[in-house]
């Protein structure tokens, strides 16, 4: 099990009172390291008895050899060794409420039948109205089929729920969208789009997430042609927005210009091939992909069809090889992959001031110690170290806006905008090698993208409600 870096665990043990005393038992713990503070029976007994010992340990190293002693320990079962993590999960992290209480039965006819008829017929004779009378109007869906999830591969529907749960905690949190995880036990490209349609009366947008690549593509590309709200595959264009933000601020720092940078991007799935879409369009002309047997070139026919047309729009110098090879003379890595990839020697093959975006997660292409101070601006995925270039920066704000507006579609340019009101939030002055990217509890960025994806949808038609503070703004 891999254990979070907390201070306590809970340990299950089963004693069988003849063979152990709990006294034996609190001695062995405390020899190991361990402070039991806290003692529930959770099944008495007279031969057997079940405890829940809350164990505080001043190091988390301590916790395996702790658990083995116990385990080893005669008359004593240790059913389970939870961490906090493990028991944040127990039920699941979301729940629904009822927004109005059902007292009497006054209320019951107005929230059921009969007064709910009223409101159903009204939905059927403009279907307009299901977005104002009904969740839509603040609910979003988060699809996953769990076949990408983090960069912890296909683990399944089942595995992906609590990412999923997360994603829908991050969206209320952070943005005030009721966001629910949807996992589905299918990797049928028609059948999860046939799904998805399905769903669609339900929601007011749908937040694609972790579905692997090429599927991803083709699954959001249908679902945006027939679907009149707004589908947006996070991992692509959420990851995309905040590289960007990212990006724009670490090049003020090394003061080089966009269009004359090298960029190398290692993973090309769904998150890379957005992100260097992206890049492209803000005016990197410089870019070379790189996945699991080298650049991606033209002298090459892919099976993945979003390779070739990649090939067709990157990698002016049709270079080949490995990252390794390809890495020399880089002004800009970005990993979007698995862990552990890059390394120090291939940091020093690049150009000047390097700036190194390792994003896979839960670990990165290269942890921030082993790059050190060979790399000029660096920035990973997680919250535990500086310059966390992480898609929660931008889907709470853009779905906010998107909602808001009763936007019809997410469009490049309000990712654009987006991306460039994150960046601006870092002032001249705050910016600097450990600051380029505002922190995902910086309460200026979800007000900022919404700003910017709302007006954006108004300038360009896709808004089909001007929200109030949009209103007489002359
Ligand atoms: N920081 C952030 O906000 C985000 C980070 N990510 C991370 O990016 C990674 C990829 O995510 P997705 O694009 O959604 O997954 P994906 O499965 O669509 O793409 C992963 C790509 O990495 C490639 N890859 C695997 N081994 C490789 C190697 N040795 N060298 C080069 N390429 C290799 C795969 O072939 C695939 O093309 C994950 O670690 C994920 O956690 C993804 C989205 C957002
Ligand atoms: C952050 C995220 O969406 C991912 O790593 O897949
Ligand atoms: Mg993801």
């Amino acid at each position: 099990m891999r254990l979070e870096s907390g201070t306590s665990v809970i340990m299950r043990v089963e004693m069988d009172k003849q063979a152990v005393t709990f006294g034996e038992l609190v001695s062995l713990i405390g020899r190991q390291g361990g402070d039991i503070v806290a003692i529930d029976v959770i099944q008495p007994g007279r031969r057997t008895e079940i405890r829940d010992l809350t164990v505080s340990v001043a190091e988390p190293s301590v916790i395996g050899a702790l658990s083995d002693a116990v385990r080893a320990m005669k008359g004593i079962r240790l059913i389970n060794v939870s961490d906090r993590t493990f028991l944040l999960h127990l039920g699941g992290k979301i729940q629904i409420r009822s927004k109005v209480p059902i007292k009497n039965r006054d209320d019951l006819s107005r929230v059921y039948t009969p007064g709910v008829a009223n409101v159903c017929m009204a939905i059927r004779d403009d279907v307009n109205k299901s977005h104002s009378l009904t969740i839509r109007r603040n609910t979003v869906a988060v699809v996953s089929d769990g076949t990408a999830v983090l960069g912890l591969g296909d683990i399944g529907p089942h595995a992906a729920m609590p990412v999923m749960e997360g994603k829908a905690m991050l969206f209320k949190e952070l943005a005030g969208v009721d966001a629910f995880p949807i996992c589905l036990d299918t990797k049928d490209t028609e059948e999860i789009i046939a799904i998805v349609k399905a769903l669609a009366p339900t929601f007011g947008g749908i937040n694609l997430e972790d579905i692997s690549s090429p599927r991803c593509f083709e699954i959001e590309r249908r679902l945006k042609e027939e679907l009149d709200i707004p589908v947006f595959h996070d991992d692509q264009h959420g990851t995309a927005v905040v590289l960007l933000a990212g990006l724009v601020n670490a090049l003020k720092i090394v003061g080089k210009n966009i269009a004359d940078i090298k960029v190398v991007v290692c993973g090309i799935g769904a998150a890379g091939v957005a992100c260097s879409r992206m890049l492209l369009a803000a005016g990197v002309t410089r870019l070379v992909g790189v996945d699991k047997d080298g650049a991606i070139h033209r002298d090459e026919h892919y099976g993945n069809e979003a390779w070739n047309e990649f090939a067709r729009l990157t990698n002016p110098d049709n270079e080949k090889g490995r990252l390794s090879e390809v890495i020399a003379g880089a002004d800009v890595f970005i990993g979007l992959s698995r862990p552990r990839l890059l390394h120090n020697e291939d940091i020093r093959k690049m150009n000047s001031d390097p700036i190194v975006f390792a994003m896979a997660n839960p670990d990165p292409e290269i942890s921030p110690e082993e790059a050190g101070s060979s790399v000029r601006v660096f920035a990973t995925g997680r919250s535990d170290y500086p310059n966390q270039l992480n898609n929660v920066l931008a889907f709470p704000g853009i779905f906010r806006g998107a909602l808001d507006a009763r936007a019809r579609t997410i469009s490049e340019s309000m990712k654009l905008a987006a991306a460039h009101a994150i960046a601006s939030i870092v002032t001249p002055d705050e910016l600097n090698e450990e600051y380029i990217i505002p922190s995902v509890f910086n309460d200026k960025v979800v007000p900022a993208v919404r700003r910017a994806v709302v007006q954006e949808a108004i300038n360009e038609g896709i808004a089909r409600k001007v929200p109030s503070d949009f209103r007489n703004l002359d």
